[in-house]
Order: structure tokens, then C-alpha cells, then sequence
């Protein structure tokens, strides 16, 4: 990872002086002669950050000395584009016509006419796409690059496609440049850090991949995956070494509040309100429309710390989450102390709390994550993380798990049980 200075300066074709947030810079793209270059950056809106950017390609009238570098851009042959049109508010799409293909075209001038093009269809588009056309690649040891427009939900698809079998001794891993179109984007916000305001373009240039950390979570028998607003049942994966269900994740397994309302705000309805369909369905988690306090979610927890489980001594809970990421939106710091891709599990937990209560913890979170100095909340690092129903919660809304934004139902004497993953089979950019 590099510093950069505050501002990056140039001089246009026409003679003006530009001055940019070195955050805002995508790329210095040097003439085929080297005696010039195009600067491309992104410019936000002022008044609203979540707006797509605007592209700007500016033609410098003399190379720029500031760059030490000028990097011959390179891309595996094997490039696919992955656009995810059901991610956040749909703007994916429109993102890659207007932003990102004309970058590629810039960058990879020779070869991204022969880039692959996927457009996400239904939901299991890029798990398909990765148990058909992705792994077969990098099992069979063909260096691989995946440009992933998407939210965590497509992150977390390629993870499990790549883990659904056993891997070639030359197997390698795909290299994932991530552009965070989804809704929270954990992953994106906890390795970017704000080093960097391009919506991801910037890792284009990138050669710097780093292994992707991954945790497992084992299901019991009969717990389901909800989909399509909980339309629909499905089959978990099953593990091709153990044959237990399981799910791998990147970003989150939890239980209690942070679950039940990922899973209510999964709706086309809430979906139209971006990043704040959290807060409004948190809002009516935590003040039932009959009064009554929050539920109380009841099961036996416990921790997993090097070889042995420890239980929680609470019977009732209100947040369980075990994270590998430090934000889970880019306001929302989770884990403080969990650094960029670094590996650790952290558990974030309280018990039964008052609305007013619990969103004073979570308010908390939002100032760079003070709540883990709140008396009331348990943080700690772990190697694991079992929750057990017993028969404790007749409601199945009570049981639902939440891995990366998926949501497992787990059956009435249910359990599901997380830990670090030492396997790893992608790589994503780190700069
Ligand atoms: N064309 C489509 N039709 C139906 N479902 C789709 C389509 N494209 C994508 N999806 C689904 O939409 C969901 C998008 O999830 P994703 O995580 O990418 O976005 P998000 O939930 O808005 O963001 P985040 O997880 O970062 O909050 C995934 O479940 C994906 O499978």
C-alpha cells in the first residue's frame, strides 16, 4: 500500500492548471509515444456521495513528472466482467457503460475487446457462472482476473462456487478487482479505508492482489436458505470434503437483531431506499408496533478461542456477529480493530436491550466504533462461533442466520457453528 500526496496537478492540452483529490484519480494512461498522457479521475456529486460519479478524461500537455511510474497496464487474458444488475439500487449496469468501459478501453486498449461480458440474470447467475466457467479456469492452474460489479451478496457467490470443490494441486486462484455497487459494500469500505474516492476504478491499474480470508459456517440438517423475499427454500451447499451444509462468508455471520433485519430489509420495497433500508427496518425491530420491547433472542451461544468453546453465560441475547471486516457500511465501523484482509475474527455481542438502548449502541458504531467500549457490549477476538437453538425459540423468524447478507433458517433444535477458513481461493485487490 502507497501514500499518497493530497493533491495531484496537472497541466491540460489547452494550458489550464487542474488540481484533484489524489482520492479522485483513476489513472495517468501515457501515450503510445510516451510524450503525454490522459488523466482520468472521477468527479463526485457535492451534495450527495452515494450518486454515481462523473468520468473525466483530460489530455495533459506534457507528461507529468509527478508520476514516477508510468505502469504498461496489464490483464490476464482471461478477463470476464461481472455486472450484477440486482445489486443496491441497479445502477451497475449503467455504471460499467458509462464509467468503467470506457476505462477498460483506455487501459487494456488491445485487449479488452476480447473481455468477457456477464450480465447477471436471477439470482444464481454468478454462482452458475463460477461453478461453470470460472472454476474450471482456475483449477485447471489459466490465471484468471474477474471485474465484479456488485455488493458483497456477489462476493460472497464466488467464494462458495469456488469452494463447492475440491481444488488441483495447480490450481490458482482468480484475481477479483471489486466495484462496490451494492447496497453496505463491507468488504469494499474495509479494505479501501477511504485511501481511495473512484468507486473501486482505481484497482484497475492494480497489480497488488492479496489472498481473500474466508470464514465456514456448518449448518444442521434441514436448515434452508431463504430467497426471493423468503419466497422460495433452498438447498445449502454441501462441503465436498465433509458433506456437512455450509455457506463460507467474508464479511459477517450473525444472529438476533443484525439478522432479522438484513432479512426484512431484503425486499424490492425496502431495496428503493439504498443504505437506509437498515436503519427503517432496525426501527421497526426495535419498537414492535404493539409496544412491547425487542425480542429477546434465546439460544445457547458460545466461542471458539484456539482449541476449546466457551459459553456465553447469557440465555438471552439481542446481538450476535462475528465479523472479519471492520465496517460493515462505510459509516458503520463494526470491528476497530480489525485491519484490511487481515485474517481475524472478531465477536461483537449484547443481550436484551430497550430500542432506545440498542440504538444508542448502535449510534455508537457510527463514531468509529465506540460501542466496543460500552460496558454493555462483549468484543473480543475469536477463532469461532456456535449458536444452539435447543428447542428455545418456537418463531422461526428468531432463527434466522445471517452469512454476508444470506439468510439461513435453522431448524427449532438447530445449530449453526463458524470458524476461520484456512483455505483461500481468491485474491482481491488491495489497492
Ligand atoms: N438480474 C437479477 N435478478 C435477480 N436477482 C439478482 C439479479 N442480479 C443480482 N441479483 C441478486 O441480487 C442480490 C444483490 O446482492 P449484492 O450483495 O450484490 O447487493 P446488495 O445486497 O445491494 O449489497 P450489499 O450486500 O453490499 O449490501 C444478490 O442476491 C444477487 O444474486
Amino acid at each position: 500500500m502507497t501514500t499518497q500526496p493530497e493533491h495531484f496537478t496537472f497541466r491540460t492540452s489547452g494550458g489550464d492548471d487542474i488540481a484533484i483529490d489524489s482520492k479522485d484519480l483513476v489513472a495517468v494512461v501515457p501515450d503510445q509515444d510516451g510524450s503525454a498522457s490522459t488523466i482520468v479521475y472521477v468527479e463526485q456529486d457535492p451534495t450527495d456521495p452515494t450518486k454515481l460519479p462523473t468520468i473525466i478524461f483530460k489530455e495533459e500537455s506534457t507528461f507529468n513528472s509527478d508520476v514516477p511510474n508510468p505502469q504498461a497496464f496489464t490483464t490476464p487474458e482471461e478477463t470476464h466482467v461481472l455486472i450484477s444488475t440486482g445489486s443496491g439500487k441497479r445502477e451497475a449496469e449503467r455504471f460499467y457503460n458509462e464509467s468503467t468501459k470506457p476505462i477498460l478501453s483506455a487501459l487494456f486498449p488491445q485487449q479488452s475487446e476480447k473481455f468477457h461480458i456477464h450480465t447477471t440474470e436471477s439470482e444464481s447467475t454468478i454462482l452458475d457462472l463460477t461453478n461453470n466457467v470460472f472454476f474450471p479456469i482456475a483449477n485447471a492452474g489459466r490465471p484468471l482476473r474477474i471485474i465484479l460489479l456488485s455488493g458483497d451478496g456477489g462476493i460472497i457467490d464466488l467464494v462458495n462456487g469456488l469452494s463447492s470443490q475440491p481444488l488441483s494441486a495447480s490450481y490458482i486462484p482468480p484475481q477479483v478487482v471489486l466495484l462496490p455497487l451494492g447496497t453496505a459494500n463491507a468488504l469494499y469500505h474495509s479494505i479501501v479505508a477511504g485511501r481511495e474516492n473512484t468507486w473501486g476504478l482505481q484497482a484497475l491499474t492494480s497489480n497488488e492482489y492479496e489472498s481473500l480470508p474466508i470464514f465456514t459456517a456448518s449448518f444442521s440438517p434441514g436448515s434452508r436458505i431463504l430467497a426471493d423475499e423468503a419466497r422460495k427454500e433452498l438447498e445449502l451447499p454441501k462441503d465436498p470434503e465433509t458433506g456437512h451444509q455450509v455457506l463460507h462468508g467474508t464479511v459477517v455471520g450473525s444472529w438476533g437483531m443484525h439478522a432479522s433485519l438484513v432479512a426484512d430489509s431484503d425486499t424490492t420495497e425496502y431495496r428503493k431506499f439504498g443504505i437506509d433500508r437498515f436503519k427503517m427496518a432496525a426501527k421497526e425491530a426495535l419498537y414492535p408496533a404493539d409496544g412491547s420491547p425487542p425480542h429477546p433472542y434465546k439460544a445457547k451461544v458460545s466461542v471458539l478461542k484456539g482449541d476449546s468453546w466457551e459459553d456465553l453465560p447469557a440465555e438471552e441475547h439481542m446481538y450476535v456477529l462475528a465479523t472479519m471486516v471492520s465496517n460493515l457500511e462505510k459509516p458503520f465501523t463494526i470491528s476497530p480493530s480489525t485491519k484490511p484482509l487481515d485474517g481475524s475474527l472478531h465477536l461483537i455481542h449484547f443481550g436484551p436491550a430497550s430500542g432506545d438502548e440498542a440504538m444508542r449502541i448502535m449510534g455508537l458504531a457510527y463514531q468509529g466504533g465506540k460501542h466496543v467500549d460500552d460496558p454493555s457490549v462483549r468484543y473480543e477476538a475469536i477463532d469461532g462461533l456456535r449458536i444452539q437453538f435447543e428447542g428455545r425459540e418456537e418463531d422461526a423468524r428468531w432463527r434466522r442466520i445471517c452469512i454476508d447478507g444470506k439468510i439461513v433458517r435453522v431448524d427449532k433444535d438447530g445449530w449453526v457453528e463458524l470458524r476461520k477458513e484456512s483455505r483461500r481461493v481468491l485474491e482481491i485487490a488491495s489497492v
